[in-house]
């Protein structure tokens, strides 16, 4: 088993990056090169990927000796923790090896299923895991922001979240969008799956006051904007978050690293590494 030393150890954490040609795969590298306390141990990516075969850190110019591969086994070797930014589908593979191997693991991958949460959380008995659909800071306080408004805001005021990101990317809403809704429906006692309304078109007649909208736009290198809008009568709250740079995510992930030294099994979110619980 490759758990974790204790927080107090010295040693540095050896850290494995799954989608690792990927845009954040690629941000993480750079992070963990720069962190002074992790060290890159492996790195995954598909077997159709330009970059396998090639040293993982060859994008920067520089060699670390560690080849990007497709084989699961191979790229988690020696590793005490994974970071898995990638699909669904890969995010299910690698944690089903992390479990086996006793691998902790930092999940930021978005686009689950219902049935692939409940995979991994099967898997978090057994290993312990960080999985947020957002790893930066100021988004997590955002979401402390819109608890606190949408308890303040409760009746009369109409709950819209709109969300923009750059052309690539593949699942919508964002999983950031979908968690900001899941937080203002717990807030309100809401269930979201009862209450989400994800798209309009023709006669919708009029707004339902329970529902919660969401609006999905997709362009360019936006990298990530997040509004909710409470709109009420002579006057609208509107709570944004907006990204500048992916940098904010690769270093909250280190944190998650960080937070899982010494843990062993369960479950955790950004919340818990950043103490916002
Ligand atoms: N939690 C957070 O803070 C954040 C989460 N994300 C999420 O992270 C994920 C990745 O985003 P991003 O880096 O922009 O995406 P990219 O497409 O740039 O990178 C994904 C990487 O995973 C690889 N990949 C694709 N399919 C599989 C698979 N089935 N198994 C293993 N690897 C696979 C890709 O390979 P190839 O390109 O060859 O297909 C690529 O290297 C998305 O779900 C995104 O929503 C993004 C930013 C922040
Ligand atoms: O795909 C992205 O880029 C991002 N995905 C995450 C999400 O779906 O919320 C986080 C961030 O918004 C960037």
């Amino acid at each position: 088993m490759a758990n974790l030393a204790p927080e107090s150890s010295n040693a540095p954490i050896r850290v494995a990056v799954a989608g690792a040609s990927g845009r954040m795969g690629r941000m993480l590298i750079e992070a963990i090169r720069d962190s002074g306390d992790c060290v890159l141990m492996g790195a995954l990516d598909v077997p159709a990927s330009l970059g396998i075969g090639s040293d993982a850190t060859a994008f920067l110019g520089l060699a670390s000796g560690v080849p990007i591969t497709a084989d699961i086994d191979q790229g988690l070797a020696g590793a005490d923790v994974l970071i898995d930014f990638t699909r669904p589908e890969g995010t299910l593979a690698h944690l089903a090896a992390c479990a086996r191997l006793g691998v902790s693991a930092v999940v930021g991958t978005t686009g689950f299923t219902e049935a692939q949460k409940a995979e991994i959380a099967a898997h978090a008995q057994r290993i312990a895991m960080v999985m947020a659909p957002n790893m930066s800071v100021g988004v997590n306080v955002t979401l402390k922001l819109l608890d606190m408004a949408a308890r303040a805001l409760a009746t009369g005021y109409d709950i819209e979240i709109i969300e923009a990101h750059h052309r690539h990317k593949v699942d919508a809403p964002s999983g950031t969008a979908l968690k900001m809704g899941e937080v203002i429906a717990h807030a309100l006692g809401r269930d979201l799956k009862e209450c989400a309304v994800y798209a309009r078109e023709g006669v919708t007649g009029e707004r339902d006051p329970s529902s919660i909208g969401f609006a999905s736009v997709r362009g360019g290198d936006i990298v990530g904007d997040h509004t909710v809008l409470f709109a009420g009568t002579g006057e609208r709250i509107e709570i944004t978050h907006k990204s500048a740079s992916r940098t904010t995510y690769a270093q909250g992930s280190l944190r998650a690293v960080r937070f899982l030294r010494g843990r062993t099994a369960g479950m955790f979110d950004m919340f818990d590494v950043l103490g916002l619980n």
